[in-house]
């Protein structure tokens, strides 16, 4: 069904307190949200949710929110090509706002805000500007997210209210990752090295290619795939084939009945993201994710990443390659030099949102 149109309706806020409105959804109880920006400067451009947004209710004063401050948690939902974020400004402590358990109702679709995971923008380590972490919405939590930490540029970009090009340090579980907000506001992000190593990635399945796992066969479901193992700090399989079928349809598989057969295969001892890939072209190819702790998404971007580093080592693509996700494209480059994967996509805003936890 098509979103219906959001109407706003915006009292001029109070310079002391931020702006508070309550959102009303016809499938949801009424929530309230408020602007993080200046009051000056609404941010309700971006809005693209199916919802209204109204000036606050007399009933609702001030002083029953102070009462509760303690158990609200402010977020601003971000997506970055469908793959969606809470994002937490969590800058005063290493330690996250929200419990594994609690991400996994703030994630929920139908009883939560709904996402794909909660992440979090901590102080930095070790000389870093900030920190990364991230919970899945199964409350597991991964060292890396691709998507996220375009996300995550953009958030903090908004927090310090910074414009134009902008380049961070992050420290992440995966190590340090550098996303770089462009002048077209997509962000590019130096995602590091690609980890290779069977036992690094981690995989049981034993390197055939320098420690590495390219294109060996793996039996899953009955079918046996023929699979490469990367970590981008996070593992992952991919598969481009079949022993049956040498290019894959991935319109045509079952993800749902797939996925979790890969995501807890014996051979991936912490579990493993999938990804399913047709080629089109050297440049150019298609890929459906089954992503650990999350299900099917609509795009990865660590997953992305891993699998022009896998369609290199199989020989399917050159290392600058157009990887086309259910939410839209990325702009992937394996580069020889310093054997770094970048990554180029969008980030954006989706609302900005108050909960009680
Ligand atoms: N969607 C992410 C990956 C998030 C983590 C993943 N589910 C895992 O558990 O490794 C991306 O864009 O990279």
């Amino acid at each position: 069904m098509a979103a219906a149109p959001t109407s706003l309706s915006l009292s001029s806020p109070s310079r002391r307190s931020p702006a508070l409105f309550r959102v009303s959804h016809p499938q949801s109880k009424p929530y309230f949200i408020r602007s993080l920006a200046p009051p000056r400067r609404p941010r309700f451009r971006a809005i693209t949710a199916s919802m209204s947004v109204e000036a606050p209710e007399k009933a609702f004063q001030a002083s029953s929110l102070d009462r509760k401050e303690s158990g609200i948690l402010h977020f601003v939902k971000y997506h970055g090509l469908g793959n969606d974020f809470i994002m937490v400004d969590n800058r005063g402590s290493l330690e996250p706002r929200v419990t594994p358990e609690q991400a996994v109702r703030l994630c929920d679709r139908n009883f939560g805000i709904g996402a794909d995971g909660v992440i979090f923008a901590m102080p930095g380590v070790d000389g870093t500007d900030y920190s990364m972490r991230i919970f899945n919405s199964d409350g597991s939590e991964p060292e890396m997210c691709g998507n996220g930490i375009r996300c995550f540029a953009r958030f903090i970009a908004e927090l310090d209210k910074l414009c134009g090009p902008q380049s961070f340090t992050i420290h992440t579980g995966a190590g340090l990752i550098v996303p770089t907000i462009q002048n077209d506001g997509k962000v590019r992000v130096d995602m590091g090295k690609p980890v290779l190593r069977a036992s690094d990635v981690p995989t049981k399945l034993p390197g055939n290619k320098d420690g590495a796992v390219v294109g060996v066969q793996l039996v899953v479901d009955g079918t046996e795939w023929i699979v490469t193992c990367v970590s981008m700090g996070n593992p992952h399989c991919i598969t481009f084939s079949t022993t049956e079928c040498k290019v894959l349809q991935v319109d045509d598989l079952k993800l749902a009945d797939i996925g979790p057969k890969f995501e807890h295969h014996e051979m991936f001892p912490s579990r493993t993201n999938t990804e399913f890939v047709q080629i089109f072209s050297r440049s150019h190819v298609k890929m459906r994710v089954w992503e650990r702790g999350a299900g099917a998404t609509l795009a990865c971007g660590t997953g992305a990443c891993a699998v022009v580093v896998a369609g290199v080592l199989e020989g399917h693509v050159d290392r600058k390659c157009k990887v086309d996700l259910p939410g839209g494209p990325l702009e992937i480059e394996w580069e020889e030099g310093d054997n770094h994967v970048y990554m180029t996509g969008p980030a954006e805003v989706v609302f900005y949102g108050s909960v009680l936890l």
